[in-house]
């Protein structure tokens, strides 16, 4: 094993205020940028450390910046403390070709007048960097580079930085790893480290496990041991296809799915029994559902504010709550334990050779971290696959609800095989999850991609009209 390197680094005064103007301009336009509709209208420094100097061919600034951004669009006025964000400044006298897209400027004024700063990811050296610092485990500035000690890490792996629609970045070296790089950041403990390091203590074999990881400790929230989590480098599977892409491949094919919806149902089943051996699980009686169930109807109403079409529905859609509520008030209760938090056939990687695994735990990146770590009833995340199928099948031409309706049944099977138990056994509980799922996806599609919203509204007509008495 190699020694940790410790480099203490410093960065020029005024780097923020000289990259201002631009950063203003190109963080926007980021499709990881969270904070979409409203403009930025500053940033405060949260952590900058030079990873290579700028005064050399190539410089190299690793910063925590928070985004300013107006409550209200066009009226200015108060500001709430924005999201952080996590950048990689490269620094250059002029940007070769090949990086022309990676552009964010020309820095007129300060410390690096005269240079183009540009997204660094898209660049070779930087990403070398970064594997080379998880590899020898380097503390550079308030950087810590970790990696498994039992895990050895090759070096001069070629990197190539992933060009998916993401909520981050990513960087895939070699096809031996990928390395992904969360752009919004809090402090905290990430689920989506937390939970494959879990799995991997548990020897589960259906999460790719943590290799390395970078973290920084934060300066800007009081108490200590809330480091940020800013990247996780896990094995590569190679050839991979993820369910979404297969489901709809099949769809147009005429083909079904039922085999690889019973498999995915036996893979999210031992996912969830390795998370409840591997950490707490709880019992929800009354008054946690209670809290549950108006989290759920909070939700449902500002969805009916944003999405107008949702209001015929619904009265419809809180009987599925209140019949939650109903239950528990009878002395029902749930164990519920830490899941997936977002589980969807686009979370679902299968290799060439017809495995299953899980990605992406950071639950929907929406929620508070604190939201996202809590113990939940696995039915959540059995709810979010069972609405997948059903947006496969009615995103086909022309839609196959029959499709839907084998996988779903199928999924529940296989879940219920390795299980013990079947998700169908909770109709009630199911339906809630489901129609939050749902609600929260015509919020989603009305903002995003209103040419969808028809798919969670067929759902939601059906959800709203299920007898639960
Ligand atoms: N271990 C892996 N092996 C192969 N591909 C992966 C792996 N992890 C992620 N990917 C690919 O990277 C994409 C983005 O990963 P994900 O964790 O979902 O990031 P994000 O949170 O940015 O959406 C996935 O859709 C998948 O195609
Ligand atoms: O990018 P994320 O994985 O965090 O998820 C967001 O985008 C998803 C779409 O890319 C969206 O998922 C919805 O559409 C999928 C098909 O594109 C479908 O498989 C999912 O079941 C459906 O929820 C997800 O809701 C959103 O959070």
């Amino acid at each position: 094993m190699s020694e940790a390197v410790t480099r203490t680094v410093t960065t020029p005064p005024g780097l923020l205020a000289s990259l201002d103007p631009l950063l203003r301009e190109w963080l926007p336009r980021q499709r990881w940028f969270a904070g979409k509709g409203r403009p930025v209208t500053g940033f405060d420094l949260v952590a900058a450390t030079e990873l290579l100097p700028a005064t050399a061919k190539l410089g190299l600034y690793h910063l925590l910046v928070r985004a300013h951004q107006p409550l209200l669009p066009g009226h200015g006025g108060p500001e709430l403390p924005g999201d952080c964000y996590q950048l990689f400044i490269g620094v250059r006298e002029a940007l070769p070709p090949r990086l022309a897209p990676a552009l964010i400027g020309h820095v007129s004024q300060g410390p690096l007048a005269g240079r183009t700063v540009y997204e660094a990811l898209h660049d070779t050296r930087p990403a070398d960097l970064l594997l080379e610092a998880l590899r020898t485990q380097a503390r550079i500035g308030g950087l810590r580079f970790e990696r498994d000690p039992r895990q050895e890490i090759r070096a001069g792996l070629v990197p190539r930085l992933m060009t998916a629609e993401q909520s981050n970045s990513s960087i895939v070296y070699g096809d031996t790893y990928i390395l992904k790089l969360m752009r919004r950041v809090v402090p905290g403990i990430n689920p989506d480290l937390e939970l494959p390091l879990a799995l991997a203590r548990e020897g589960c074999p259906r999460v790719p496990p943590p290799t390395a990881w970078l973290v920084a400790d934060a300066e800007d929230t009081p108490g200590p041991g809330e480091p940020y989590v800013l990247g996780v480098l896990q094995p590569f599977v190679q050839g991979a296809t993820d369910g979404w892409e297969l489901a709809l491949r099949e769809l147009a094919k005429g083909e079904d799915f039922v085999a690889e919806a019973r498999s995915l149902g036996r893979a999210t089943a031992e996912v969830h029994t390795a998370l409840a051996r591997s950490l707490p699980t709880v019992t929800l009686g009354h008054v946690q559902m209670r809290a549950l169930v108006d989290g759920m109807t909070e939700r449902l109403e500002a969805a009916v504010h944003a999405v107008p079409a949702l209001r015929p529905y619904a009265d419809g859609l809180r009987s599925a709550y209140t019949a939650l509520d109903d239950l528990a008030s009878e002395g029902r209760t749930w164990t519920a334990q830490r899941v997936h938090g977002d589980l969807h056939l686009g979370q679902c990687l299968r290799s060439p050779a017809g495995t299953w695994s899980l990605i992406d735990f950071e639950g929907e990146p929406a929620r508070p971290l604190a939201e996202r770590r809590m113990p939940q009833p696995v039915v959540r995340d059995v709810a979010g696959m069972l609405r997948s199928f059903d947006y496969a099948a009615r995103t086909a031409d022309p839609p196959q609800p029959e499709w839907a309706t084998h996988c779903r049944a199928a999924y529940c099977s296989g879940y219920a095989e390795a299980a013990g138990r079947d998700p169908r056994t909770e109709p009630v509980l199911l339906r809630a999850y489901e129609t939050d799922k749902a609600v929260y996806e015509a919020v989603y599609e009305a903002r995003h991609r209103p040419d969808w919203l028809p798919v969670p509204m067929a759902a939601l007509r059906r959800l709203a009209s299920v007898d639960s008495t």
